[in-house]
């Protein structure tokens, strides 16, 4: 499989290249040349099929001979060694739980996976790779926790001071070995734009080998796939049309979803649920991309302005307004609907939504399901993470799991970065 830049200003790469890099020359995103639907049987009998089978079947053609099959089922095995079960919340309303992970976030699997695939090419060589990456909430936790003492891999998260949750902040940076964490004063655009800018930086990539851990590293955001079709296998018996919500900031997980699509996934509906961060809903009303600065929400992660993969999300419809607009639909709440939402589904359904998961409820409500429709919104991040905003919404006491006990104690270490010379310098020296 060869991968090539969405700027079209780079040459074509190999799926290891691609990783390695992150972001190509140009500063395009990487994407697939050709995507093949998997044959109808795969579909028809998944039901048949374990996770790892699942799984191997729909990433394989992405990766190519560059990992031979043994070794990515092992990759695969080691991943996805926990659950993501689809829970009925109402008739016609279920949520993916995306957080049984060791992060408890949805990014545990893209991590680890990517993690994993690194480890690969490494595995030979002495050459260091240094990941950087960009966090609203919990991509950082979980790169640090995916990348933690794999051989010949640096890490380094920017995180936007005061932004991300107290449990989001101990879980990327209080594991010190090969994970540093620079809090920036800022918003993640600006993490964001400076991990850009480092790409392109001849004076840092001359001296080193820099990669990204954000959705924009293919092996980042492909393996993102799977959590649609595994929902799928659960939901087939019921016989109904499914429409995924899913709570979007960077896009790269709704993204995901439409590859599982292109691969022959039955789906009927794509619908992007964000927070006030409205740039892809605006976008859809109008079809002007404007992007603006991100504001601070209850639902942290999403709080990006200026999302990478929805360049990639138009590429898979051709860029054609018209297609985009009968798959996929965008809608935006605010701080108050979310609790609104989170007290409703609590009150009515006794299940407990983090704001992010009650943003992606919202937006089947908003959608309006038919008759025959059932909606499954993702439950991106486990409550907890969001301890302070559940408790005071819902006035009561969550119980804290394990995975999460064991940082709260740590002690928090970041080094203070408030502008592009200070990251460089860090980088440099
Ligand atoms: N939602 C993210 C922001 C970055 O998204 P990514 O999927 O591109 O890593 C976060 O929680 O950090």
């Amino acid at each position: 499989m060869q991968y090539y830049s969405l700027h079209n200003n780079a040459p074509k790469v190999s799926f290891s290249e691609a990783v390695i890099k992150g972001l190509a020359p140009d500063k395009g995103l990487y994407f697939p040349e050709k995507i093949t639907p998997l044959p109808k049987s795969f579909f028809d009998t998944i039901e048949n099929l374990d996770t790892i089978e699942i799984a191997f079947q729909t990433i394989k053609q992405f990766v190519g001979d560059e990992i031979p099959e043994t070794e990515l089922r092992d990759i695969l095995t080691d991943v996805l060694s926990f659950d993501f079960p689809v829970v009925d919340i109402k008739e016609n309303i279920g949520t993916l739980e995306l957080f049984h992970g060791p992060t408890m976030a949805f990014k545990d699997v893209g991590a680890r996976f990517m993690a994993r695939c690194l480890g690969y090419f490494n595995r030979n060589n002495d050459n260091k790779v240094t990941v950087l990456v960009a966090t609203s909430g919990d991509t950082g936790g979980a790169v640090a926790q995916g990348f933690l003492g794999v051989k010949g891999v640096d890490v380094v998260i920017l995180y936007p001071s005061g932004k991300v949750s107290d449990i989001q902040e101990r879980q990327l940076t209080t594991l010190g070995q090969n994970i540093t964490a620079l809090e920036v004063d800022g918003v993640f655009d600006d993490c964001q734009d400076m991990v850009k800018k480092a790409f392109l930086d001849e004076t840092i990539t001359d001296h080193m080998q820099l990669t990204s851990a954000n959705s924009i590293n293919i092996a980042r955001w492909l393996p993102q796939l799977f959590y649609f079709v595994f929902a799928y296998k659960q939901l087939k018996s019921k016989g109904k049309d499914i429409v995924f919500s899913v709570p979007s900031g960077n896009f790269g997980n709704i993204c995901a979803g439409i590859v599982a699509h292109k691969l022959g996934l039955p789906v009927k509906h794509f619908v992007a649920a964000t927070n006030v961060n409205d740039t892809v809903v605006r976008y859809m009303k109008t079809s002007d991309y404007d992007p603006k600065p991100s504001k601070a929400t209850i639902s942290n992660a999403m709080d990006v302005g200026n999302p990478s993969n929805f360049i990639r999300i138009q590429q898979l419809f051709d860029n054609n307004f018209e297609s985009l607009k009968n798959s996929f639909s965008a809608y935006s709440f605010d701080d108050n609907a979310t609790r609104k939402a989170m007290k409703e589904v609590y009150s009515q359904n006794k299940y407990i939504a983090d704001p992010h998961g009650a943003v992606g409820y919202l937006g089947l409500k908003a959608y309006g399901l038919e008759e025959n429709e059932y909606g499954v919104f993702l439950e991106t991040a486990h409550p907890v993470k969001f301890l302070d905003i559940v408790e005071e919404t819902l006035e009561t006491k969550l119980q804290i799991p394990k995975q999460i006990e064991k940082v709260l104690n740590k002690e928090k270490i970041s080094v203070k970065t408030n502008d592009y010379k200070k990251l460089k310098e860090f980088l440099l020296h």
